[in-house]
């Protein structure tokens, strides 16, 4: 199965849906975020499982834990794929969330997932949230925090792959946004790295968005990525 998710971050759900079409589920798994949840809500994931493909729903819950972990618990009820939260939220609420997961078969349940810092942070703006440390240092230690609380694996930047692989094993997945192939923009994203080079730091999960999404030619952007990960 590919690790490839492409971020689907549409205005339009016709457009959405128009790239969809050309995409095959044997080939990557799909996200929905904040923009197109909030426009087009459940029903547009239940489409998309319905084409047959795995759904990541990306609305980096952050909230008091009886709050978040019933959002959690929404999301299971939709048959998503994955679901995140932000680890800054605290050991309470994402200990509240992989409870609310936990009563579930293995099978029967998503991913959970937390965010540590953002990939279009720069040191200078973690700094100036109040966040001691480099953003390696806070993602580390956002890592251990959800690690210990019982999630899944974190979202990450593929720059700190390796470090928490080594640190925490192979037992917590990685998430990796961030990542430009040598033929894409870097637009908002400041820790960013190719495909190939994320693989091989340890990311389970490539998500890529306008890398794709945006290209002249979809399926043509998707081949060039499969072909430099075979390679
Ligand atoms: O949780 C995420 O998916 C996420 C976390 C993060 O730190 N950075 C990040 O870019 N994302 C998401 O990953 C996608 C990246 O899209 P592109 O920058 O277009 O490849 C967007 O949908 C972001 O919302």
């Amino acid at each position: 199965m590919s690790r490839v998710i492409v971020a689907l971050d549409f205005q339009d759900r016709l457009d959405a849906l128009q790239l969809v079409g050309q995409l095959d589920p044997a080939r990557c798994r799909l996200k929905v975020g904040k923009e197109m949840f909030t426009r087009f809500g459940p029903g547009f994931v239940q489409v998309l499982q319905g084409r047959g493909f795995d759904v990541f729903l990306d609305l980096k819950f952050h909230d008091i834990p009886n709050t978040a972990a019933a959002a959690v618990e929404a999301a299971a009820d939709l048959g998503v794929w994955m679901v995140n939260v932000h680890a800054s939220g605290g050991r309470h609420m994402l200990e509240a969330c992989a409870r609310q997961l936990a009563v579930r078969n293995a099978d029967e349940r998503p991913l959970l997932y937390g965010v540590t810092v953002l990939t279009s942070l720069t040191d200078n703006e973690i700094r100036e949230i109040g966040w001691s440390g480099s953003s390696e240092e806070a993602v580390t230690r956002l890592a251990g925090l959800a690690h210990e609380s019982g999630l899944d694996g974190v979202v990450c930047s593929a720059m700190e792959a390796e470090l928490l692989k080594s640190r925490f094993g192979p037992g917590l997945g990685l998430v990796t946004p961030g990542i430009r192939p040598a033929f894409a923009v870097q637009g908002d994203q400041q820790r960013v790295m190719t495909p190939a080079k994320a693989l091989a730091a340890g990311s389970d999960y490539l998500v890529i968005g306008r890398p794709i999404t945006r290209a002249e030619d979809p399926m043509e952007a998707l081949a060039k990525i499969e072909a430099e990960i075979a390679g």
